[in-house]
């Protein structure tokens, strides 16, 4: 994808309103109150202390050309390093209680939006990318942690201390107090202008880094694909050309970041310039003495100190403001799928039935049209029917990731829309070909990292399933390590898997998607073994292409573009000549009759 193509498909993010901002702060900041308290104390007391500093060592300076007794030299050259010190020390303690506040705040703020997005539907997973949802939860949330750690701390104390240096300034000569004020705000000025560009630099760098990072990351995932297809050239070229663009962008943001770094010595040298201009003039009028010159001096190296320091807090703000929207467009998405009031399931097998259904994924374009029929509790439903017939698009809406655009899905005679979604999902166990795998061992990957499953519990599963010489053959038994790519197992060993994994789920109804498609005949056997027992006793409905994979069920249904050709027994189906069943029964190549 192209620059123009993703500049194409960025959304433009509703603006945040003011009482938003509340919310968010109120919610993650409310709980944390004495951190906070703590932190605007020990910000405040540091801010003072900063500021006692000059004034020091101007009496210090005083009494020096006073020829003051040693004795007072001493102690007040002692409260200036108490006070240095002591400052140090608060300031250090502020940046503790902000660091603790922001991380607080920002882990909490990122296990809510890892909830909100598991818990959001299926279209909104189809509209953002995984990758899109990584960078909110954890880059836009890790940008967030800084702001809250960062920008209370330094950019509101920068500016208390502003405004403190800039009163004591006045106190000591109005037009001196005048003057600074003017530089600072002119300063702040020019340096926003040359950051704001500088910044749009900044973010093509960054965006051109993304593109390099997601090409590697594509090249990485499909290398055999690449070697076998003999695209490395085409992948060099591809590489240089992103190269090029991000070399490009790196030039401009570093010359403008140079210009940026100018600027400041620019503004640095002009303001000491003018403050020893004025120190000067007031000298020779002989409103102010040489230790007040020096204390201005030191006062006007913390104004350009903070002058900085906020420029560059001000852009962590912008870049902060921009995280806020994207997280605040998860945190106030609603899911299209509720939970309902909840219902009583019958206990056993479930049945199924699909009254009057119809779905479309885009308004206008229907996907499941009129789909009618019932299942009844303990039989198992074959479904056939060609690539983007709606088979899949059926399940989706029996576990509920979807709701009908019309009409009622029912399973043990509950209406799906009145169920909690947990308690419907716990009663249902899919099994398909692209099983996901974690990182761990096969006991983790088994109880989905439950602790409360025992081996005896996960093993007496395995001989239930007729599977323990397979179980028997793996190196390091329930701890043979696994990898989330599914390194170390077959396809058909991460179907065992699953359905081990369903198996302890314990559900009343079991959803088998293509499960034997890919499969060697003697791992496709151990597989149907294992299924036939996962069914047993449950309520079953499973997706084939290949009519081998249903010879057992109870009821056929074919679909055909979302429409349900013929739903029977399965033994009158292949009796009945005038059936789609019957006649790809007849044909070897049954994939092409398919209708
Ligand atoms: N998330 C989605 N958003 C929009 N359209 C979709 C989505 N998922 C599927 N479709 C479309 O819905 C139609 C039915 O797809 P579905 O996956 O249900 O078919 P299928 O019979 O399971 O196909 P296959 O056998 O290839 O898995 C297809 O035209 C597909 O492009």
């Amino acid at each position: 994808m192209n620059a123009s193509q993703s500049g194409q498909r960025r959304r433009v993010l509703p603006r945040m309103a003011l009482r938003q901002y509340g919310v968010l702060f109120a919610t993650y900041l409310g709980s944390q109150c004495f951190s906070v308290a703590c932190m605007v104390f020990l910000l405040v007391s540091s801010i003072v202390l900063e500021l006692l500093g000059p004034q020091i060592i101007r009496a210090f300076i005083d009494d020096v050309q006073h020829n003051s007794a040693i004795q007072s030299l001493t102690t007040q050259a002692i409260f200036y390093l108490v006070v240095a010190i002591g400052g140090r020390l608060v300031s250090a303690g502020a940046s503790y209680f902000s660091e603790n506040v922001g991380w607080n705040a920002t882990n909490q703020l990122r296990a809510d939006l890892m909830y909100r997005c598991l818990k959001l539907d299926h279209s909104f997973h189809t509209a953002h990318t995984p990758g899109e949802l990584l960078a909110r939860v954890d880059g836009d949330v890790e940008i967030l942690s800084h702001f809250f750690s960062q920008f209370v701390i330094r950019f509101l104390g920068c500016g208390l201390l502003v405004v403190g240096v800039l009163l004591l300034m006045a106190r000591e000569s109005i037009w001196f107090g005048i003057v600074m004020t003017a530089i600072f705000l002119l300063g702040n000025i020019i340096l926003l202008y040359i950051q704001k560009i500088a910044i749009t630099y900044y973010k093509l760098h960054l965006q051109t880094q993304a593109e390099l990072s997601s090409f590697w990351g594509e090249v990485f995932t499909c290398l055999e694909d690449i070697a076998s297809c003999g695209a490395v050239c085409y992948i060099l070229r591809r590489y240089f050309r992103l190269q090029r663009q991000e070399d490009a962008a790196e030039m401009k943001r570093t010359a403008f970041w140079a210009a940026f770094e100018g600027a400041e010595v620019v503004l640095e040298a002009l303001s000491l310039l003018i403050t020893l201009i004025l120190g000067a003039l007031f000298f020779v009028q002989g409103q102010f003495t040489i230790a007040t010159v020096v204390m201005l001096l030191l006062y006007t190296g913390q104004l350009l100190a903070y002058i900085y320091d906020m420029a560059e807090q001000l852009s962590s703000f912008q870049q902060a403001v921009a995280s806020l929207e994207r997280i605040n467009e998860i945190y106030h998405t609603q899911s299209r799928v509720q939970d309902g009031p909840g219902v009583d399931f019958p206990v056993g097998a479930l049945s199924v039935s699909f009254e009057d259904v119809s779905f479309a994924y885009e308004k206008g374009q229907p996907v499941l049209q009129d789909i009618s029929f019932r299942l009844a509790a303990g039989e198992i439903m074959g479904l056939i029917g060609r690539t983007a017939s709606g088979k899949t698009t059926l399940i989706r809406l029996l576990m509920r990731f979807y709701d009908p655009t019309c009409g009622s899905v029912f399973l043990g005679g509950q209406d799906l829309r009145q169920a909690r979604l947990d308690d419907l999902r716990r009663r249902i166990g899919l099994v398909t070909q692209d099983v996901q795998l974690f990182r761990g061992t096969l006991r983790d990957n088994l109880t989905l990292f439950t602790e409360s499953i025992s081996d005896q519990r996960i093993l007496q599963a395995i001989e239930r399933l007729g599977i323990t010489e397979w179980y028997r053959r793996l190196p390091q038994g329930l701890d043979t390590a696994l990898s989330s790519d599914g390194g170390g197992l077959s396809a058909g060993e991460a179907q065992l898997l699953a359905c081990i994994r369903v198996f302890l789920q314990d559900p009343q109804l079991i959803i088998l998607d293509e499960a034997t498609a890919r499969l060697d005949p003697a791992t496709e056997k151990i597989l149907i073994r294992a299924t036939r027992q996962l069914m047993a006793g449950r309520t079953a409905l499973v997706i084939a292409h290949r009519l081998s994979t249903i010879e057992r069920v109870d009821q056929v249904m074919v679909l055909a573009e979302g429409r349900m050709l013929e739903y029977a027994p399965r033994h009158m189906l292949a009796k009945d000549p005038a059936s789609y069943y019957y006649k790809l029964l007849r044909l070897a190549h049954s994939e092409e009759m398919l209708p």
